[in-house]
Formats: C-alpha cells, sequence, structure tokens
C-alpha cells in the first residue's frame, strides 16, 4: 500500500509544529495514505498518580491489569487522541480517530498475561475497511487491540506502529521521539541497516527506550518496509534504518 505511518509518542503531540502538519499535507497531496498511531505513555502514568494507582514498567512495557486497562483506554482514546485529532483539524487536515473496535480494525494476543496482564502485540488489520478510510482523510489510530474473544490489550505503541506497517506493507514508518534519532558519541548515526542494531545493542550505544524501539524497526524492514526513520520531527534527517546500506 502507498501508506506512511507515523508514531507519534504521548511527549511528541504536545511538540507538533506546522512543519508536521505541512508534510502531511504535502504527502496527502502527492496521493499517499498516512495512518498516524498514537502513544500516550507519559499521560497514563500522569492520571495513575493523580489517582494513586501504582505505575509498573518493565523492559518499557506498562503491566496492565484490570484497573490500568480501564484508565488506560480512558486516557488513549478520551485525551491522547482527540487532542492529535484538534490539532489536525485547527491545520483543516481532514481526520478520523479509530481504535480496534472500529469493524475489527486491529486483533491481537497477550505477549505473557502471567507477567504482563493485558498486554499484547498485533496479528491482524482490517485492510479492507483501513485502506477505503484512509483514502478521504488521515486515520488516527490507538495502540490498543482486541482479542479474538473481545478482550482489550493495551500495546506498546511503537510495536503497534512497526506491527501494522509490516503487516500492511507500508511504503515508510516514522517513529517521532524525543531525540534527533538514534546517537552514539553524541552524534545522530544517519544510516543503519540491522546488522548493526544488533552490534550498537551488544555494545549497549542502543539502550532503554531505544532497543524496544529498534527490535520493532528491524522486523518491519524485513517484512518489507522499505525505511524506518527515527527522529524528532518529520522534517529532520534522523537515523534512517533500511535492509540495506544506501550506495
Ligand atoms: N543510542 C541512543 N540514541 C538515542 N536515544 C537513546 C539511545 N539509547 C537509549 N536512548 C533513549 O531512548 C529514548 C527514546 O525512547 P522512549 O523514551 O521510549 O521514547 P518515546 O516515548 O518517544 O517512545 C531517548 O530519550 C533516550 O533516553
Ligand atoms: C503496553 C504499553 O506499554 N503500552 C503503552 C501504550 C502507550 C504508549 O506506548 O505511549 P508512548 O509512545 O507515549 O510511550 C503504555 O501503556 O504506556
Amino acid at each position: 500500500m502507498n501508506l506512511v505511518i507515523v508514531k507519534i509518542g504521548g511527549n511528541a503531540i504536545q511538540q507538533l509544529n506546522s512543519e508536521f502538519f505541512n508534510q502531511l499535507r504535502e504527502w496527502r497531496q502527492a496521493g499517499k495514505k498516512v495512518l498516524l498511531i498514537h502513544g500516550g505513555g507519559p499521560q497514563i502514568s500522569k492520571l495513575a498518580k493523580q489517582l494513586n494507582i501504582p505505575t509498573n514498567k518493565q523492559n518499557g512495557i506498562r503491566v496492565t491489569d484490570e484497573q490500568t486497562l480501564a484508565l488506560t483506554k480512558m486516557v488513549l482514546l478520551g485525551d491522547a487522541q482527540p487532542a492529535l485529532l484538534t490539532r489536525l483539524a485547527e491545520a483543516g487536515l481532514a481526520a478520523v480517530g479509530l481504535n480496534a473496535a472500529d469493524q475489527q480494525l486491529l486483533t491481537g494476543h497477550y505477549l505473557d498475561q502471567a507477567h504482563y496482564g493485558a498486554v499484547g502485540g498485533i496479528d491482524t488489520v482490517n485492510e479492507l475497511i483501513l485502506s477505503k478510510m484512509l483514502t478521504d482523510q488521515i486515520g488516527v489510530l490507538a495502540p490498543l487491540a482486541l482479542t479474538k474473544n473481545g478482550e482489550w490489550l493495551n500495546v506498546n505503541a511503537d510495536t503497534a506502529a512497526a506491527d501494522i506497517a509490516r503487516l500492511l506493507k507500508a511504503t515508510q514508518l516514522y517513529l517521532l521521539t524525543d531525540v534527533p534519532g538514534v546517537l552514539k558519541n553524541g552524534h545522530v548515526i544517519s544510516a543503519l541497516i540491522p546488522q548493526d542494531v544488533s552490534d550498537l545493542i551488544e555494545e549497549h550505544v542502543i539502550t532503554a527506550g531505544m532497543q524496544p524501539k529498534l527490535s520493532a524497526a528491524v522486523k518491519a524492514v524485513h517484512a518489507g518496509v522499505q525505511a524506518v526513520k527515527i527522529t524528532d520531527q518529520l522534517t529532520h534527517p534522523g537515523t534512517t534504518l533500511k535492509m540495506e546500506a544506501t550506495k
């Protein structure tokens, strides 16, 4: 599919500037479909704190019990998603808010229920419906999935974006984050191939939140996504991951 997927972390939602919206407009005018996957992690943790619900994250994954799942759905679908939709509307871009329950848009499975609770990975995307909806408008999708039995799952937004890019064979995936790219000795590495990622993880250059982000990105390029870019702004060069080094 001639599709660009952009993952926007919870922090990044507040920091979107006119260059971001202009880039989306350019893509739409060039006939590309655009799907935004939004996070909301910091917002979930903030509300949990206000409600005295403890936050437990392991390997960057939120351990999601029943109460935390209810809170997560509330924040993603009641706060983060409308915040992004409002910004798109202000920029004059047609957009629609989407979640897993819209016409079985996303199905998923439990990652490790005993360990993480209601946390999952994505198995299927309803490509027919999504493709139709993305013809006329930008899609704004929450990182939640439903099991075949109708149970909600909380999915890490980077993993969700990479899984959806992989399943839909998106042309490009952008992971917008709070750093200008993958850094080594304070400098952005402009190009990476999967082997470099393994080496940098082994050398402990890539750590913390950047590690699951890049593991998901590597899976996506292996599955046919042409390029994954990790950057803080769509218009910044950032780090590009491809299967082969560009000559
Ligand atoms: N080599 C690296 N280059 C850049 N950031 C790194 C690197 N290794 C670890 N990180 C950390 O990864 C973070 C980005 O991941 P994360 O916090 O999960 O972002 P987001 O919330 O946008 O998904 C950076 O802020 C940085 O602290
Ligand atoms: C399972 C899991 O960890 N889900 C994430 C979903 C939101 C997310 O990933 O948001 P950011 O991109 O803003 O961090 C969470 O609950 O925080």
